[in-house]
């Protein structure tokens, strides 16, 4: 079964989700919600710590919890990510590996901010080229 996924609905969610965000540090709270084929939908926010490295942004949070849930690589049909930027936020490197891993390269991204901005771009787009086991799947 597949569903049809507006980006709306899911940049809402991603904006519910940055309110959750835990950021002391940098107080740069960011949402993601993520929704998968079968139109179940998960969301993250970022989850910052005193030990700086271990900051997980909110898109690793969506789809880790997705996965927690029991979803695989296959699973995803659309990300959505919400920030305070001026234009839309862009992903950082690990996230985008992590969706290059998990999520079909030509599975749309919308990118946003608080301000109305939308972008819309692909796990491919965001990561040509991505690392990958020939064992992973
Ligand atoms: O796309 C992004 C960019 C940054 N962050 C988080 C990581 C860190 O907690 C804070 C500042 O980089 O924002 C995200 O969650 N997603
Ligand atoms: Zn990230």
């Amino acid at each position: 079964m597949s569903v049809i996924v507006v980006p709306d609905v899911l940049l809402t969610l991603a904006r519910e989700a940055r309110e959750q965000a835990y950021a002391p540090y940098s107080r740069f709270l960011v949402g993601a919600a993520v929704m998968t084929k079968d139109g179940r939908r998960f969301s993250g926010c970022n989850v910052e710590n005193a030990s700086y490295g271990l900051c997980n942004c909110a898109e690793r949070t969506a789809l880790f919890s997705a996965v927690a849930a029991g979803c695989r690589p296959g699973d995803f049909e659309a990300l959505a990510v919400i920030g305070d930027t001026p234009g839309p936020i862009s992903p950082c490197g690990a996230c985008r590996q992590v969706m290059a891993e998990l999520c079909d390269e030509d599975m749309p991204v919308w990118l946003g901010n608080l301000h109305g901005a939308v972008q819309e771009t692909t796990v491919e787009a965001l990561l040509p080229g991505s690392f990958r086991l020939a064992t992973a799947g």
